[in-house]
């Protein structure tokens, strides 16, 4: 099945600041991919890449079959695009603001849009100006939905969202999503939210791509160690073991792989494993584990 994006060797300099090199990765119909990562890696960049407002230093991105440098309208109008939750033409009403935009697609759905409105605290009469943070990042998210894409790029839609909002946006896209087949790429710091949102995590670390998986790979393997330091000793991180932290009374590391072959490293290094143990982890401290806390 062709790949709905597809990206190839991105490498991206602002001035002589390398932000990545070589980057790869694809997304299959049908998925929802959220790409994390913190302040500064580059997510932002990578969208606007995507979207075509930024040409790579090289390499290349295919939306839809097509190079991302000569979008055709067509393709264009089969994305769906958020930028941190905004809504242009703020001046307008939703009843407004909806008659305008259909214009512009042809195959505009309003259902969706008045389901999403349905659930708004506002009437059919308030700017959208006026309306709180929320309340614009979903009439932001139902005029993509209306807009029928097969994929849709949300940027940030998190941000200024409180957990009840946040819930809706989550539980509206997932539903709407496995009903329709669309295929989501979305970046959030949010990280809790994503955890039961998305289908496969990609995660940047600074220059580089840290880790692209299915997130049930993630969250079924990998886990936090802990070992009692009775006796002091230095670790140091490797394939098997993960971003090492030694406390006053233990040593914490991350491992994808399982007990018996973190024991054999820790042993062919001859620290004892009497006391090792190991937790799961959410998304979230998964994401910490893989890039560290500063
Ligand atoms: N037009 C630009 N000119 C120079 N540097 C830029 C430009 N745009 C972004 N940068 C820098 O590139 C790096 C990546 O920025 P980007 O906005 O893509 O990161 P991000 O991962 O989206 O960050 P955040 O999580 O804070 O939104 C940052 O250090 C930023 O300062």
């Amino acid at each position: 099945m062709a790949a709905i994006i597809e990206c190839n060797n991105i490498t991206h300099y602002y001035g002589n600041r390398l932000i990545y090199k070589d980057l790869n990765f694809s997304v299959e119909r049908g998925k929802i991919l959220g790409l994390l990562g913190k302040n500064g890696t580059g997510k932002t960049t990578i969208i606007n890449i995507l979207n075509g407002y930024l040409k790579p230093y090289s390499g290349e991105c295919r939306l839809l079959g097509e190079d991302m440098r000569s979008l055709s309208i067509e393709t264009k109008s089969k994305v769906g695009l958020l930028l941190e939750g905004h809504v242009q033409h703020s001046y307008f009403n939703i009843v407004q603001i909806e008659k305008f935009y259909s214009r512009f697609f042809k195959d505009w759905k309003s259902e969706p849009y008045w389901d999403l409105m349905d659930k708004l605290k506002v009437t059919r009469k308030q700017k959208i100006s006026t309306m709180s943070c929320g309340q614009r990042s979903q009439v932001a998210l139902g005029l993509i939905l209306a807009q029928d894409p097969e994929l849709l790029i949300l940027d940030d839609f998190s941000m200024g969202l409180d957990p009840g909002y946040r819930r809706l946006f989550v539980d509206y896209l997932k539903e709407y999503v496995t009903a329709t087949n669309k295929t989501v790429f979305l970046t959030s710091h949010i990280i809790q939210d994503m955890e039961h949102l998305i289908d496969e995590t990609m995660i940047l670390d600074y220059g580089k791509l840290l880790l692209h998986k299915p997130t049930h790979e993630i969250l079924d393997n990998f886990k936090r160690y802990k070992l009692s330091d009775d006796v002091r000793f230095k670790l140091d991180s490797d394939d098997v073991i993960q971003n090492v932290e030694h406390f006053k009374t233990h040593t914490e590391f991350y491992s994808f792989d399982p007990m018996d072959k973190v024991k054999q490293a820790l042993q062919s290094r001859s620290i004892d494993t009497q006391t090792l143990v190991y937790e799961s982890l959410t998304l979230e401290d998964a994401f910490i584990g893989l890039t560290g806390k500063y």
